[in-house]
């Protein structure tokens, strides 16, 4: 074994702080570090799970072998007796790496839909089954033709109340089902979101659930055509599939009734709110801004491990390289990217919790906060994947040339995560929904209602009323972060008012809502934007409250600053019209983030370390825990197919007799 690398031994010293204090922190407790550490031990120490590195597979051994995967997956987490669904997700996690798999869908979008809208009776029937894996399901919802405006999808279920029975119908090209993962192949049910007509009437989108291969044979049953999209960006273990039905008939128990209804006789029974059929969309949006968190601590890990270990270039004439990480230039790249990662842990946090917390609540019938949910998922959903997305990149990038290769890990985290912006409510259609409440409610709090929760600020709204700019004093205290939250909070205020008189401006030219709605497009994207970033900086500052460890607040509270700051460096513009900065201020803003990346500087690999991934699951020669990336590199490469032998054979049937011929 080689021994560790003697630059990243030396940044472990030099922190000033607790790794593992700071680990069981974000774990959230010393017990729940140690129980996560179990599971994934769990994986590692397993040998059905030593895998073949993907990238010298072609696309159907990846299927086949995280098809593999995850059968031994579901036994095992029953021989383990794990149930839980966050010790399911640490050890499924831990299985595939970090990749998309052929069972989420089932896991994360078939079984959630059934608990959330199956009726109980519905519930005894098909919960069992799903959960031992006879039926394996998918969320087939998107269709060719449409993906975002799922009012005008086309799949139809027709009661026949002769037969008791729907008839479903992709009538049209358009209409074919279109992405759902694990459709494809591994499939023998889908959640079908399809028109309901019944006794003449179309009652809109309800959710069926619909057999789709044999039990028996796992062949398409008769109506359905059934496959595979193809090659994708990524996602290649998944199967993501197509989806044509034609006069296929399901029983009536098989339409999700615990809101809607269709009673034998073909009358239709109302849900108290139409938008509770969306309700696993809410749940994964939920999810996804943990996932943020998660794809941009990966890559921070391995950007900053790596830039701890890498030397480059002359610092001072004749002396010896310095690490790249002593470059200002490359703290100013990954430093508040890492700040990010922190943050949108803790909002992914809060993001379940809100969840849980709402989704309870509905379940005993209290409707209220789903529109306040349903604004926050999709905002932040949003937000945090936009950023994660293009942070991952700078990551790549600040590796230099080895960030292009596979085996830095950074490839594989991009194009499994880059989807998250466009799956689940396209970012931009989300941010309008965002915008949506937002404006709803600064109307609301003009007609003098009073708001509570994340939006609460726009009561304000009066008292910022019409002061010129140059009157009003700055508000910004840069180095006080209830300062900078503050001014979050007024920007965000502003930019809320500047979208909604937009708005206005648009009626007053009588034109339509909808056309005054999309004239404003950009003005409320950007409101939903800088709302959302002040949930953010609010969050995290939040958190700071809650640590105790005087060594570990010191670090994240520098951490926080730099989230802010940064922010508003990038966001000038809005803080400098809305009065909240002035132009000299900008400078100082400068200057005090050079002095947080110098207080960072020593933490750095500390602060990464603290997420807690082991090279397992991290995969990365460049982000390895012992820093020895070259070895590990030289070894990756002579594992390459393409050095099976030699001369490889195209020498032989090309190149060679070229030679003699030319
Ligand atoms: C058990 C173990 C577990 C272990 C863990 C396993 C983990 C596995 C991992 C899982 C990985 C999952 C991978 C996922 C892959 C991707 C799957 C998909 O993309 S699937 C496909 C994903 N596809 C998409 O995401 C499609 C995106 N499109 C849409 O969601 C909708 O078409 C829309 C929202 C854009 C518009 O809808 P439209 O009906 O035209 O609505 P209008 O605009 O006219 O607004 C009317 C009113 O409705 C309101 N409202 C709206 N939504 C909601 C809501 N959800 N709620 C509440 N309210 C909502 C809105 O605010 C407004 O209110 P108001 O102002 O009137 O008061
Ligand atoms: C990897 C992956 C996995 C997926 N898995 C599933 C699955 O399991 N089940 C499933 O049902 N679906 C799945 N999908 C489909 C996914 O949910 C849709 O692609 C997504 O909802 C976006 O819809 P769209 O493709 O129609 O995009 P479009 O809506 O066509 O978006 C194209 C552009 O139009 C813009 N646009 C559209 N509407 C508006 C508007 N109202 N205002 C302003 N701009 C607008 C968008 O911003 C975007 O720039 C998956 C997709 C991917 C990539």
């Amino acid at each position: 074994l080689a021994a560790m690398n003697p630059d990243i031994c030396r940044e472990r010293e030099n922190a000033t702080f607790n790794t593992e204090t700071l680990t069981n922190m974000l774990d959230g407790s010393a017990e729940k570090t140690r129980r996560r550490r179990e599971i994934e031990s769990l994986v590692i120490n397993d040998p059905d799970f030593q895998h073949d590195d993907p990238n010298f597979m072609s696309r159907s051994e990846r299927y086949d072998a995280a098809v593999k995967k995850s059968s031994q997956m579901i036994m095992k987490l029953r021989d383990y007796g794990i149930s839980d669904p966050e010790e399911i997700y640490f050890y499924k996690r831990c299985v595939h790496r970090g990749f998309s798999e052929p069972l989420d869908l089932h896991l994360g979008m078939f079984l959630t839909t059934l608990l959330n809208q199956a009726s109980p009776t519905q519930l005894d029937t098909f919960f069992t089954p799903a959960w031992n894996l006879e039926i394996v399901g998918t969320y087939a919802q998107t269709e060719l033709g449409h993906g975002t405006h799922i009012r005008k999808l086309e799949t139809t279920a027709t009661y026949d109340p002769s037969t008791q029975e729907f008839v479903l119908n992709c009538p049209t090209v358009s209409s074919i089902k279109w992405w759902p993962g694990g459709l494809g192949k591994t499939s023998n049910h889908a959640i079908v979101l399809a028109q309901l007509y019944t006794l003449g009437k179309c009652h809109g989108l309800h959710a069926f659930i619909v057999p789709i291969r044999c039990m028996k044979t796992h062949q398409p049953l008769p109506g359905v055509t059934v496959g595979d999209i193809g090659p994708k960006f990524g996602f290649e273990e998944v199967d993501n599939g197509y989806l044509k039905l034609e006069n296929v008939r399901i029983p009536r128990e098989n339409m999700l009734m615990k809101y809607a209804q269709v009673e034998p006789d073909g009358s239709y029974l109302k849900p108290p709110s139409d938008k509770l059929t969306y309700g696993t969309m809410v749940f994964i949006r939920a999810m996804i801004v943990g996932e943020s968190a998660r794809a941009l601590s990966k890559s921070c890990t391995i950007a900053i491990r790596y830039s701890a270990v890498r030397h480059q270039s002359e610092l001072r004439p004749g002396e010896p390289e310095p690490q790249i990480l002593d470059y200002q230039a490359q703290q100013y790249k990954l430093f508040p990217l890492l700040a990010a990662a922190y943050a949108f842990t803790f909002v992914g946090q809060y993001m379940s919790d809100t969840y849980h917390r709402i989704t309870g609540h509905i379940n005993q019938g209290d409707f209220s906060q789903l529109p306040e949910l349903h604004a926050l998922a999709a905002g932040l959903k949003a937000f945090t994947t936009w950023t994660a997305n293009a942070g991952i990149e700078v990551c790549r990038m600040a590796c230099g040339g080895h960030g292009y290769l596979c085996c830095s890990g950074l490839p594989d985290i991009y194009v499994t995560f880059t989807p998250t912006c466009t799956y689940e409510g396209e970012n931009t259609v989300m941010m309008l929904q965002t915008a949506r409440f937002l404006v709803k409610c600064y109307r609301q709090a003009r007609e003098g209602q009073q708001l509570s929760g994340t939006v609460s600020y726009l009561n304000e709204q009066q008292r910022l009323q019409p002061q010129p700019v140059s009157s009003r004093p700055t508000v910004v205290n840069i180095n006080d972060l209830a300062s900078l939250v503050e001014a979050y909070k007024l920007r965000a205020a502003k930019l809320v008012e500047v979208a909604a008189k937009s708005l206005q401006g648009e009626l007053q030219r009588s034109i339509s809502q909808e056309d005054a709605w999309n004239n404003s497009s950009i003005e409320l994207v950007r409101a939903s934007d800088a709302h959302c970033h002040y949930v953010v900086v609010e969050l995290f500052a939040a958190k700071l409250s809650e640590i105790s460890d005087t060594a570990v607040h010191s670090v994240l509270n520098t951490l926080a600053l730099l989230y802010a700051l940064h922010g508003i460096t990038l966001n000038s513009g809005d803080f400098l019209q809305a009065g909240l900065l002035s132009v000299p201020q900008l400078s100082q803003i400068t200057q005090r983030i050079k002095a947080l990346l110098v207080e960072i500087r020593p933490n750095a690999v500390a602060l990464v370390d603290s997420f807690d991934y082991n090279d397992e699951m991290l995969n990365s020669v460049l982000g390895r825990y012992d820093g020895n990336v070259y070895e590990s590199m030289f070894e990756w490469a002579k594992r390459s197919p393409l050095n099976r032998t030699e001369v490889h054979e195209s020498y032989y049937k090309y190149m060679k007799p070229l030679r003699s011929k030319l």
